[in-house]
């Protein structure tokens, strides 16, 4: 007997058979869209998770607002000079249809012009600094500011999409790579909830920390600099398919989709003009170390900081004693380095704090890095002392060349250089006025510090490395 027969004899009530299966279709549908709910609440969830991780750890700039930012869900992103739609509504997709994607031209002159300023960037990389006190970095500059772009990707390290809100990694003509930030949030403005690791990174922050680092001579940050790139022209016939994927259309408008880890939902920006705005920094090409782990961590990063101020306190000079026992700061300039970096973080208020070494055998073998500034002047209210000025006030020591340095800008100097500063970058104002009261007052905070170190001690000639 075939099947069909088989079939056939089973006198099956067909009605009754339908109506159970349709029912059991209701069923999956329903199943899988509980499961969909399930799985975005638990995107949710995983987010809040996250950040909660951070606040245990004290990642965080203001604890007074925690309950109220949660509450709130606070999503107002308006970047200045753009027209930022949230993210709910309707968008579609960019197709082809929409925008044409015409190749960039290459023009040979421009290209070896560009070229020749990236050959001298990197000649200039050695074991003292990543680029000397010469007229030739505001060449460097300008390059990053104004060379066509001729490749634009997502920045995709070790198939891991880096970080807490999305990068772009360029290619510039002449061959040199830089890191792109755009500004998803207002220019220059201290986050309106008070929390450094929540929301976007600021490409204000990358620009002014770089003009900051440069103005106290501490040469060991890459090139950063404004640039408004045109989505449109500039981007687009650059752009690999998966940066692609990140634009799309809203509201008639070209907008990009930047993701945002600690954010209440990744939002887009849609900017006027298809320009956005953003901060360029040159891409460090060299082999780096990173040092945020245990057996070479940063010692005052904020994770360290944490678990050691919950056992032996804040006042306690014992942690500074036991530093040069943490390789490599038994080595008398990284151990000199923490205090730049306490200096520089304190001035910012950087909680994202975290340092690299150059680890290639290149002639620069060994140079302390900095990369990564997309979270510093976050705040200008208030400076959290027990934070940022712990490796001051414990080890009451820093680097002879820094505390000169440091002594040109005394009578609120610092705040006019800076200022001034970033009068050259082409996005000027950069920060907002009040980030440069806070300077100002931090610099006369960190200079009582070392008055008062001085004094406790046979004065200055024994703080001074
Ligand atoms: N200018 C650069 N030159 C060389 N390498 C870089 C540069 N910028 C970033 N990188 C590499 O990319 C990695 C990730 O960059 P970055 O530290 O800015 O992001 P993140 O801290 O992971 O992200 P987020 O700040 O969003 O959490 C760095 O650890 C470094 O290896
Ligand atoms: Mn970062």
């Amino acid at each position: 007997m075939d099947f069909f027969t088989k079939i056939k004899r089973m006198r099956i009530n067909w009605p009754i058979t339908l109506l159970a299966s349709l029912m059991a279709v209701l069923l999956v549908i329903q199943i899988i869209s509980l499961n969909g709910r399930l799985l975005s609440q638990n995107k949710d969830r995983s987010r809040r998770d996250l950040y909660e991780e951070e606040v245990q750890y004290g990642n965080r700039a203001n604890v007074e607002s925690d309950q109220d930012f949660i509450n709130t869900g606070s999503n107002n992103i308006h970047p200045r000079n753009s027209v930022n739609v949230n993210s709910q509504g309707d968008e579609s997709p960019l197709v082809d249809s929409t925008i044409s994607k015409p190749c960039p031209a290459y023009n040979q002159e421009v290209v070896e012009k560009y070229h020749n300023i990236w050959m001298w960037a990197n000649k200039n990389i050695n074991s003292d600094e990543l680029y000397p006190d010469s007229p030739e970095v505001d060449g460097v500059l300008d390059a990053l500011h104004k060379a066509p772009i001729v490749k634009v990707d997502i920045l995709d390290l070790d198939n891991f999409e880096a970080g807490t809100s999305g990068k772009w990694i360029l290619t510039l003509a002449g061959g040199q790579k830089a890191v792109f930030k755009p500004l998803m949030e207002k220019m220059g403005e201290p986050k309106a909830h008070g929390y450094c690791n929540y929301g976007y990174e600021m490409p204000s922050s990358e620009i002014a920390a770089w003009r900051l680092l440069r103005l106290l001579d501490i040469r060991n940050a890459p090139y950063a600099v404004g640039r408004k790139v045109n989505l449109r022209t500039e981007i687009i016939p650059a752009a690999t398919p998966k940066f692609m994927r990140k634009l799309v259309i809203k509201e008639d408008h070209l907008c990009y989709r930047d993701k945002c880890r600690y954010c209440d939902k990744d939002t887009v920006a849609c900017p006027a003009g298809d320009l956005l705005p953003g901060s360029v920094v040159y891409w460090l090409p060299r082999k780096l170390h990173m040092h945020t782990k245990p057996p070479d961590y940063t010692p005052w990063s904020t994770i360290q900081r944490d678990r050691i101020w919950g056992s032996i306190g804040f006042n306690n000079k014992t942690f500074c004693n036991m530093i040069p026992k943490i390789p490599p700061y038994g080595n008398p300039e990284y151990f000199r380095d923490l205090f730049d970096f306490a200096v520089f973080d304190y001035l910012t208020y950087h909680y994202d704090t975290k340092h690299y070494t150059i680890a290639d055998h290149s002639e620069a073998h060994g140079l302390t890095v900095r990369l990564d500034h997309g979270r510093t002047f976050c705040v200008h209210r208030k400076d959290e002392d027990q934070v940022f000025l712990a490796p001051i006030y414990q080890c009451c020591t820093i680097r002879r060349k820094l505390f000169e340095k440091l002594q040109e800008f005394k009578e609120n100097k610092l705040s006019d250089a800076l200022r001034d500063a970033l009068k050259e970058d082409p996005l000027y104002p950069i920060l907002v006025e009040q980030h440069y009261q806070a300077i100002d007052r931090r610099y006369n905070k960190i200079m009582d510090t070392f008055d008062k170190c001085a004094q406790a001690q046979k004065g200055y000639a024994s703080i001074l490395l």
